[in-house]
């Protein structure tokens, strides 16, 4: 498992070692010692979601309101995806920037996504299925969003926005300007 920091620092990007021979392959998916060493803290994963989508399919951007808010390590199963994470940290030096990752069946790559960023990808094959972590239980009353559109985070989601489908809750996410629901900078939210 290849560890590495992308470009704001606090998400890692995983790369597992794909073992191929003549039945297939096997991959190491999730190695918590590995992940720790490298962070220097815990993570207590408790819950797997999985969800299937058509192409054009955008869901996001997401977060849950501390105490519940999540810690996400992400994959795709089947098909291929664009990831998208933004930093709502007030006072971060990266606050409303983000980092952007396809993330595919066949490069095998997985975002770990800490507390305190929005999250959502965009479907770019029909029948992809994604698959992720959290390290804190779902909450509805909790669950907040940021318009995927909003001009103000500049995210080039490489499709024509007309073709797009989206839940109800997604076409009317607030901007990042105009929310309250926001991260402190420089607190562990991992204890
Ligand atoms: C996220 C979630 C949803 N649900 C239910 C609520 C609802 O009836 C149905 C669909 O929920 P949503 O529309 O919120 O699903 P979705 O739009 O896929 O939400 C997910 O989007 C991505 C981008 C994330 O980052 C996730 O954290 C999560 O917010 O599933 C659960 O039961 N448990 C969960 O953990």
């Amino acid at each position: 498992m290849k560890l590495t920091r992308a470009t704001i620092k606090d998400i890692i990007i995983c790369e597992p070692e794909i073992h191929g021979d003549t039945r297939g392959y096997f991959v190491e998916t999730f190695r918590q010692d590995k992940l720790e060493e490298f962070l220097g803290f815990k993570i207590n994963f408790c819950q797997d979601n999985e969800s299937k989508s058509s192409k054009g399919v955008l869901r996001g951007l997401h977060y849950q309101l501390p105490p519940y808010s999540q810690t996400k390590l992400l994959r795709v199963i089947q098909g291929r995806v664009l990831d998208i994470a933004v930093d709502i940290r007030k006072d971060s030096p990266t606050f409303g920037e983000h980092v952007s990752i396809e993330l595919t069946a066949e490069n095998k790559k997985q975002l770990l996504i800490p507390h305190g960023f929005a999250h959502g990808f965009v479907v770019l094959e029909d029948d992809t299925i994604f698959a992720y972590k959290v390290d804190n239980y779902y909450s509805p009353e909790n669950d907040r969003g940021i318009a995927f559109d909003d001009p103000d985070l500049g995210i080039d989601w490489q499709v024509d926005f007309s073709l797009l489908n989206l839940s109800q809750k997604d076409t009317k996410q607030p901007r990042l300007k105009a929310t309250n629901d926001l991260f402190e900078y420089g607190v562990n939210y991992y204890e």
